[in-house]
């Protein structure tokens, strides 16, 4: 974990760099918000699961491994902060197209969700684009281990 500037900034060795000028994460009290985080490989910075043509055009992904790689991202940047998979609290996803990817993407998420009553509360966006060629994108909230539920 990296906060240097004291004000609960997190930058996470393990996450792909973010592609803006922004954390990967903030710690205020006992929550931690991540930034929205898409399914890169953290070491090249690589879209995960992207197909592109002979002239570089993207035409066609696997949501699956894109889903697989947002939750790794995800969980590298919730132990970079000292929280884990089991401290998501509330997680919104955006898909690009939700007609083609929600059934992929809803199972992936069962697998890394098994139990219903310890996952995150959960809302899934369909949208129209997001700012890189990812077709998800997700946006956590954490509780830090230790604090009170209530
Ligand atoms: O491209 C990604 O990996 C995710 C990018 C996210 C943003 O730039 C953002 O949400 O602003």
């Amino acid at each position: 974990m990296s906060d240097s500037h004291g004000n609960g900034s997190i930058r996470a060795d393990g996450a792909p760099k973010p592609v803006g000028s922004y954390p990967h994460a903030r710690r205020v009290g006992e929550l931690l918000f991540l930034s929205g985080i898409g399914p890169r490989d953290a070491a090249s910075n690589a879209i995960v699961g992207n197909v592109h043509d002979a002239q570089g055009r993207l035409i066609a992904y696997d949501i699956e491994l894109q889903c697989r790689a947002v939750f790794a991202n995800v969980r590298a940047v919730l132990e970079a902060s000292g929280a884990g998979w089991d401290d998501l609290v509330d997680v919104t996803v955006y898909l690009t197209d939700m007609a083609r990817d929600f059934t992929a993407y809803n199972a992936v998420w069962a697998e890394y969700f098994p139990d219903i009553d310890r996952a995150p509360c959960r809302t899934t966006l369909g949208i129209t684009a997001l700012p890189t060629p990812i077709a998800i994108e997700l946006k956590c909230i954490a509780r830090l281990p230790g604090a009170a539920t209530e």
